[in-house]
């Protein structure tokens, strides 16, 4: 699966979570953990539970982040959550121990409640030891399904500061992207807290896909429509793509393996790139 955008909701909000399905996000976050305080653990989970099992939440992946292992609570959130069926559920601060934890324990859940579903999970990389133990965390389950990176817990691990430019994360977002790529599976960044900067936003999120990020996470739904805009392809990139599609199946037909196209070289890796574009114009209903 392939994700633009993950929005966030605090899970103890029940105004945000009933729009769940009408924000026109590609995923949602219903959150238990840090955007929920320790006195409203236990009202969130219970409303989480109920919101997945009696919204509509058509059309929209709905997945669910629960506490981090070292925490009291993640136990009991997988108890409650698990027997609704999320779609998914993010695991913060992950590590090897952490994921194979969890995975047992929701293989538990699924076996005695019979839900019939293979929850997937979506990990959020946020400390040092996370970025340097990335390969083995990633191999640590088949249910992986995207890598998030998560910034600001990262820089709290890593005692620096967060500025605008984010100059101080790119060695992270470097890795993120490169080992997600490198299991074919989502690479999510991490998300902007300045709701109100939209060029801001419109650039970092520019460089994320720059370098091989697919998707990004959201706190307000006011920055969907930017971050679509730039997960998307452009009409100009799709029109290209779909003639170079063209040109290449001519040419295969006389028997050449590379061809020049706008004086440009044509070979295999373009038409794949030319094929990724078109393909995922279609999934985003953009062309036919
Ligand atoms: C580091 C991390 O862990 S990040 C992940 C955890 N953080 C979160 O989950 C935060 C999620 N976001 C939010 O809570 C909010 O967007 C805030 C606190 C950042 C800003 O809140 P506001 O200033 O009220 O935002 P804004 O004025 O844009 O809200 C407009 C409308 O959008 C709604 N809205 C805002 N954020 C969200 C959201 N994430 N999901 C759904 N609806 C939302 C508001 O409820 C409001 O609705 P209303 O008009 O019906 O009252
Ligand atoms: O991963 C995220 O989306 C946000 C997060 O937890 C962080 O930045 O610490
Ligand atoms: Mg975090």
């Amino acid at each position: 699966m392939s994700r633009r955008s993950l929005l966030f909701m605090p899970g103890n909000n029940p105004g945000m979570l009933t729009s769940a399905d009408c924000l026109e996000a590609d995923s949602i976050i219903f959150d238990l953990e840090d955007a929920v305080s320790l006195k409203e653990k236990d009202a969130a989970r219970i409303l989480v539970r109920e919101a997945l099992s009696f919204l509509p939440l058509q059309g929209v992946e709905v997945t669910v982040r629960v506490n981090p292992l070292d925490s009291p609570y993640w136990k009991e959130d997988l108890e409650s959550i698990i027997p609704a069926e999320p779609d998914g559920i993010v695991i913060p601060k992950a590590s090897v121990e952490s994921v194979q934890t969890m995975v047992k324990e929701i293989e538990r859940l699924e076996e005695a409640h019979q839900t019939g579903k293979k929850t997937k999970l979506l990990l959020i990389i946020e400390s040092a030891m996370g970025l340097i133990d990335l390969r083995n965390i990633i191999e640590s389950s088949d249910r992986i399904d995207a890598i998030l990176l998560g910034a600001e817990d990262l820089s709290s691990d890593m005692g620096i500061k967060r500025t605008r430019e984010s100059k101080e994360i790119e060695y992270a977002r470097y890795l993120v992207a490169t080992a997600a790529r490198a299991y074919r599976i989502d690479a999510l960044d991490t998300p902007f807290t300045d709701i109100d900067d939209v060029e801001g936003l419109e650039g970092d999120t520019r460089f994320a896909k720059s370098i091989g990020f697919t998707g990004r996470l959201a706190i307000n739904p006011r920055q969907i429509v930017t971050i679509h805009e730039v997960f998307s392809p452009t009409q100009e990139e799709i029109e290209e793509a779909q003639i170079i599609l063209n040109e290449a199946e001519e040419a295969e037909k006389k028997g050449l393996g590379v061809f020049s196209y706008k004086g440009k070289m044509v070979d295999l890796p373009v038409i794949k790139r030319a094929e990724q574009i078109v393909d995922s114009a279609r999934k985003w209903g953009l062309v036919r």
